[in-house]
């Protein structure tokens, strides 16, 4: 696993962004370039910045999203697209409106309207595979070390699927809506954690003190699934992408080893 380590949220969107922008470009100019570069995409507060930077990048003429394809981690169950909360909502606002070249028939998010949930997620998994799997997932988390809407104690292994969403979940994302926890859906579809391990890369965001307990968990802790972000502990391409603010229950001498490794030159 890779912790990058930056000053601040703006540093560490910075540094993502340009993350994701180089992939997208160096696949672009490989021996893949004739198929799509296909990204995972998650909401929530902590991805804003990236968003901006990439869109910055794309109106500059730096990053095309033209050969990009895209899965998002979850929906609300319940909620239409036009609801200022759905998901689908967030990331047409905040990204693939600002985007020149971005083709609508490439992005792909849970409709969280629908009354097949079950065949909903199972076309979603079938989607993914149909494009040989998902190149690299960009992700936050939740307080609680969820990864997209998969709670403590889903299984590590999961897949796509509907998704019962705890309290604390619902308490912590009723800052958008009025302050009320029973106005936030009770359910969501969500990619599993199987699904985003799977994925070639993954980046997770971890920035804020309120994100210190699970970045802990995420890098430090032992594999369960009651932090299911520790699963990443297991994959070969994870990186997490923080700032100072999330370090403060790394040990001391985590928290040194990863400034001092990515010191280094990478290949
Ligand atoms: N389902 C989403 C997660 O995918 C997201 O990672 C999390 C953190 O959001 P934020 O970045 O606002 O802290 O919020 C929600 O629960």
């Amino acid at each position: 696993m890779r912790v990058v380590i930056q000053d601040n949220y703006e540093k560490m969107c910075l540094w993502a962004a340009n993350y994701i922008a180089n992939r997208i470009k160096a696949h672009n100019a490989g021996p893949e370039k004739d198929r799509p570069f296909v990204l995972g995409l998650p909401t929530g507060s902590s991805p804003i910045g990236v968003y901006k930077e990439l869109a910055r990048m794309n109106k500059a003429g730096e990053l095309s999203f033209a050969n990009v394809v895209t899965f998002n981690m979850d929906e609300y169950l319940g909620l239409p697209h036009e609801h200022d909360q759905s998901y689908w909502y967030f990331m047409h606002d905040n990204f693939f409106n600002h985007l020149v070249d971005m083709k609508p028939e490439n992005i792909n998010i849970l409709n969280g309207m629908t009354k097949d949930p079950v065949k909903e997620c199972a076309d979603y998994e079938a989607k993914i595979a149909s494009y040989g799997g998902i190149d690299l997932f960009m992700g936050g988390i939740g307080v609680d070390g969820h990864i997209a809407f998969n709670e403590p104690f889903t299984s590590l292994a999961s897949r796509t699927g509907l998704r019962n969403l705890t309290t604390d979940t619902r308490i912590v994302n009723s800052r958008f809506f009025g302050n009320d926890p029973e106005k936030v859906p009770s359910q969501a579809l969500s990619v599993g954690v199987g699904t985003v391990t799977d994925s070639k890369e993954v980046l997770i965001l971890i920035n804020g003190h309120n994100k210190a307990r699970a970045l802990a968990a995420t890098v430090e802790g032992g594999m369960s699934h009651k932090w299911t972000c520790s699963a990443l502990q297991m994959h070969n391409g994870a990186i997490i992408a923080c700032d100072e603010a999330a370090c403060g229950e790394l040990t001391v001498d985590t928290y040194k080893y990863f400034l001092d490794i990515e010191k280094k030159e990478r290949l």
